[in-house]
């Protein structure tokens, strides 16, 4: 269980299952080469997405990776994944050893402080119903958002080098979230939403 295994690094809030470990990466490996090896690694690409019916360059690179059967809609495209790279096969072993299983991973690399996402809940219908999902962080520290879709409560977490942030429950239904701009942060930064999709 989650909650037993990570009681110590829950992140206080309603409606959710938030939990932040941070150094989760030194528990298994050496963090420093983990940025170099992934901007190497991934087949990174930078997708467009329609908006008002005109086609804009999303502002990060992304990269899809999987098992062959967990494709994927996200903010309205559909995504194939590419068989799982050597580093990314390493990592979700690492997080199947403590208990958090995944069929696939959403990379995000944020060149700099003006790559950015959105407000959003992945709340796919293929992620199901309370989905667990497991976001490592790699680079530059950067701020992550939370918007309750209800009351409008705000609340930033810092997302260091190395750190996971598993966000359970009903975390996706009564949450947005967003990684804002932050123009002043030259250093990039990537991460992994590891997600468990099923075939629907
Ligand atoms: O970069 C982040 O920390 C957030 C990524 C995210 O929300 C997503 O991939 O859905
Ligand atoms: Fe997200």
């Amino acid at each position: 269980m989650l909650s037993t295994q990570f009681s110590s690094y829950r992140i206080d809030i309603v409606d959710a299952e938030l939990y932040y470990v941070p150094n989760w990466l030194s528990q298994h490996d050496c963090v420093s080469s983990w940025y170099q090896q992934l901007a190497d690694e991934l087949a990174w690409q930078q997708d467009e997405i329609k908006v008002f019916g005109k086609l804009h360059r999303i502002p990060r690179l992304q990269a899809w990776y999987g098992d062959a059967e967990a494709s994927y809609r996200y903010s309205g495209q559909s995504m194939q994944p590419r068989p799982w790279s050597s580093s990314l096969s390493r990592l979700r072993h690492a997080l199947a050893h403590d208990q958090l299983v995944f069929n696939s991973v959403l990379a995000n690399w944020y060149r700099d402080g003006h790559d950015k996402m959105g407000w959003h809940s992945d709340n796919e219908p293929e992620l199901g119903r309370n989905p667990t999902i497991a976001s490592i962080s790699v680079g530059s520290s950067r701020t992550f958002q939370l918007k309750h879709r209800i009351t409008s409560k705000r609340i930033d977490l810092e997302l260091e080098d190395g750190s996971l942030l598993i966000m359970a429950g009903p975390m996706q239904h009564f949450w947005q979230h967003a990684l804002p701009a932050r123009k002043r942060i030259s250093q990039g930064r990537i991460n992994l939403t590891f997600r468990q999709v099923a075939q629907l």
